[in-house]
């Protein structure tokens, strides 16, 4: 059923190498190509734009075959009569695959009765999918005909063999075979232009096949290179401006530790990436190209530090089993939207989701998040009482979860930060009835982080890292600030990898974290 794993999105290593390859050969263009030869990425640059066209047809027929509706076997009405047509009845029983028609009996078995379960059926949050579903379903009527047009009907087909009596015996064979009407060709919302062949170049470099892209993907990529538009105008026009100038020299990395400094990227970062590049420098001589090269390859290296060792790059809930992701962060870091981004990339990836409405600090909290539940598709679980107990809501939830067979509940927290020691004790006492009441869950805790609080994040980041035990960072609202580079602190300082990125306030506004990708936006986007 689901559409496109996002969180399994395919990523060939070897790819990855050939860069890595590529960047080692600075100025030695041979040994570049060599090493092109054994990825699929493509070689040249018009390779690279047979790929994107490619990539691009198949896109077009994945949209034409998802948006078109497929059969509608119109019975033609046979031009015979001028009669008073029977209007069609509007069809009684509810559409198949509409939300009305959805298991509404899946509520949990062994809740406490003082948990409210807001199902989204209360407030159905329709995609297009479900939309085209209405539509096709619409297009079927009900048939059960008046006896009115019962009565035209018969005296239709009296007129029909009188007709035939008359007729001229001519045993010819009807032309039986009409021309086969073409589905009317749906044309896809994308164009082929300058920001679908940047997309389409990174996912090529990053040796996928064009058959295997979605529109999303392109869609995606291009909000994240919007997104990093400041900061990259801060940063990397300017560094384009340094670099450009001829072979790295020392004044240069000067200008560089700057710009970097004034993109959030941290002293301590800053100082790393600048120490690397000076010893480069030594080493060869590094023209223009290949030092934006090296630099890219230094900050996605960065970008993947805390992940060394770690063969699970990407951040995947695992099937089959209770995944629960507590969600963290100060208010307002966008906490309660990620959750339901998230439920809502983890939906249509196929996992079964449930949402705990744990930060009971603020009622209004509770409410929010049951309007991302609401949108996202996904069941709130929630206790009505103010202050109530954040632990009895995830006790609850998680009973709720393991009747229902949930692969992925997602845990909103409180946030609040006045006292460290508050924050940790409300956390650790989640984390005891996680590990008593679902022991063999895969347990996670992500910290939302907003991009554009820059160096303040990173201290927020800090407090919470030491409170609770975190899998990584969400960084939020990353669309519109000239901090991007906040990004590489966090990792660099507090050794927690991104895993999921949020560049938007819409439901398809956050994406797991690609480091490569995140570089390519931050400098050639
Ligand atoms: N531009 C932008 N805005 C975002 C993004 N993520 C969240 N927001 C906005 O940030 C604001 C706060 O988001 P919430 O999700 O309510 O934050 P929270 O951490 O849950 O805060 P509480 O609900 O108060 O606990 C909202 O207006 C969101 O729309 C993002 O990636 N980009």
């Amino acid at each position: 059923m689901s559409s496109f794993n996002w969180f399994r999105r395919g990523y060939d290593e070897s790819s990855e190498t050939e860069d890595a390859k590529t960047d080692e050969t600075t100025n030695d263009s041979t040994s570049a190509e060599a090493a092109a030869d054994d990825s699929d990425a493509p070689a040249s640059a018009e390779d690279y734009l047979a790929w994107a066209k490619a990539a691009y047809q198949n896109i077009q027929q994945q949209q034409a075959t998802v948006e078109e509706p497929e059969a509608e076997p119109e019975p033609e009405p046979e031009p015979v009569e001028p009669e008073p047509e029977s209007e069609p009845e509007p069809a009684v029983e509810a559409p198949v695959g509409s939300k009305a028609a959805a298991p509404a009996a899946e509520t949990p078995v062994s809740t406490d009765v003082s948990t409210e379960i807001s199902t989204p059926e209360e407030t159905p949050a329709i995609t297009e999918q479900e939309e085209a579903e209405e539509a096709l379903t619409e297009v079927t009527p009900s048939v059960a005909a008046p006896f009115w047009a019962k009565a035209a009907e018969a005296e239709r087909e009296a007129r029909l063999a009188k007709l035939k009596e008359t007729a001229i015996v001519e045993p010819e064979p009807e032309p039986e075979s009409e021309p086969e009407p073409e589905p009317p060709m749906v044309m896809p919302d994308v164009d082929l232009d300058e920001a679908f062949l940047w997309s389409a170049e990174v996912l090529a470099s990053q040796g996928r096949r064009p058959d295997d892209i979605s529109l999303e993907e392109i869609t995606w990529l291009n909000q994240l290179r919007q997104g990093l538009g400041k900061t990259r105008r801060g940063l990397v026009n300017q560094l384009k401006a340094v670099v450009g100038q001829g072979p790295l020299n020392e004044d240069a990395i000067y200008e560089i530790e700057a710009l970097l400094l004034q993109a959030d990227v941290g002293v301590e970062a800053t100082d790393q990436i600048i120490e690397a590049l000076q010893s480069k420098m030594r080493e060869a001589t590094l023209p223009p190209e290949a030092a934006i090269r090296y630099l890219k390859k230094l900050l996605r290296q960065m970008l993947d530090s805390p992940l060394e060792g770690n063969h699970n790059l990407l951040f995947v809930p695992e099937g089959e089993q209770l995944n629960i992701w507590l969600i963290v962060g100060v208010n307002g870091a966008g906490k309660t939207t990620t959750i339901g981004k998230l439920t809502h990339i983890a939906k249509k990836s196929g996992y079964n989701c449930l949402i705990a409405a744990a930060d009971t600090f603020r009622a209004a909290a509770v409410e929010q998040v049951k309007v991302w539940g609401a949108r996202s598709g996904v069941d709130v679980i929630a206790n009505p009482g103010q202050n109530t107990d954040p632990a009895a809501v995830v006790f609850d939830a998680i009973a709720a979860a393991q009747s229902r067979n949930t692969e992925l509940l997602l845990v909103d927290t409180a946030g609040r930060l006045q006292n460290k020691k508050n924050l940790m004790d409300e956390l650790n006492k989640i984390r005891r009835i996680v590990d008593k009441k679902a022991s063999d869950a895969n347990v996670e805790a992500l910290l939302v982080l907003d991009a554009t609080l820059g160096q303040n994040g990173v201290r927020q980041a800090k407090v919470f890292s030491e409170a609770a035990n975190l899998s990584g960072v969400v960084l939020t609202k990353l669309d519109g600030t000239a901090k991007g580079g906040v990004a590489l602190a966090v990792v660099q300082q507090l050794g927690l990898p991104i895993r999921f990125i949020g560049a938007g306030e819409g439901i398809e506004d956050l994406r797991p974290f690609s480091s490569y990708e995140f570089v390519e936006a931050l400098l050639s986007g």
